[in-house]
């Protein structure tokens, strides 16, 4: 088994909660409520701000000019298509610019943002490497989860296929292979600590959009 599979195994019950969250259930579904949706997308688009920082020290922190190139296109993704979705999703939700623009932040999105800023400080390529795989795979596992027919809300709609379509395949298996390679000579468990806290993390991220809910 690659190391991604071993790590991915330690953090299973975590990883398999986020992946099969009643978040995911209802959004696939198109019945999440706004509320739920609109606490989420305002948290998550800090948890962006500071995942534009980690990639931007991973084009630093990486030892292979393809990979600097792979990092530093991605990031054209995030300030480019995923920017838009974010802005036209707070419209389409009635979210005005005082709301998103300085949002208190909840717990696991602090969270979050310490994990990814300790990363980023520690110029390893390796552990922004966990970082990052755990917050791309765990994402696309559960938009593999989408069928054939998807939800008719644009906002609902673009957020699984932002996260599953061709290139966003490539995307992971990119940062797999990168952890694997880079990860190879390293000792287990520092990479399988930060690995379960960011699983442990992704749980508790879902788990707030329903804060205050049934
Ligand atoms: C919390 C979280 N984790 C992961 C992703 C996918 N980039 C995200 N948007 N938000």
């Amino acid at each position: 088994m690659d190391l991604c599979h071993r790590l991915r195994d330690a953090a299973k019950p975590y990883w398999d909660a986020s992946v099969n969250h009643r978040f995911v259930d209802q959004l696939l579904a198109g019945d999440i409520a706004d509320e739920v949706f609109g606490r989420y997308l305002v948290q998550d688009f800090r948890f962006c701000d500071t995942f534009v920082r980690l990639l931007g020290a991973a084009v630093c922190a990486a030892d292979d000019p393809e990979a600097r190139l792979t990092h530093a296109r991605q990031l054209s993704v995030l300030a480019g298509g995923e920017y838009r979705y974010f802005i036209d999703s707070f419209e389409a939700l009635n979210i005005p610019e005082s709301q998103w623009k300085n949002p208190t932040l909840s717990e696991p999105t602090q969270a979050f943002i310490a994990l990814m800023e300790k990363a980023c400080d520690s110029q390893d390529y390796a552990l922004m490497l966990v970082v990052l795989v755990v917050a791309e795979w765990l994402y696309l596992e559960w938009a593999q989860r989408a069928g054939n027919t998807l939800p008719p809300r644009p906002e609902h709609r673009d957020w699984i296929v932002l996260h599953n379509e061709p290139d966003f395949v490539r995307w992971v298996g990119f940062l797999c292979n990168e952890l694997n390679r880079v990860g190879a000579e390293r000792d287990f468990e520092t990479l399988r600590e930060p690995f379960v806290e960011a699983c442990q993390i992704e749980q508790r991220f879902f788990d707030m959009a329903f804060d205050g809910m049934r």
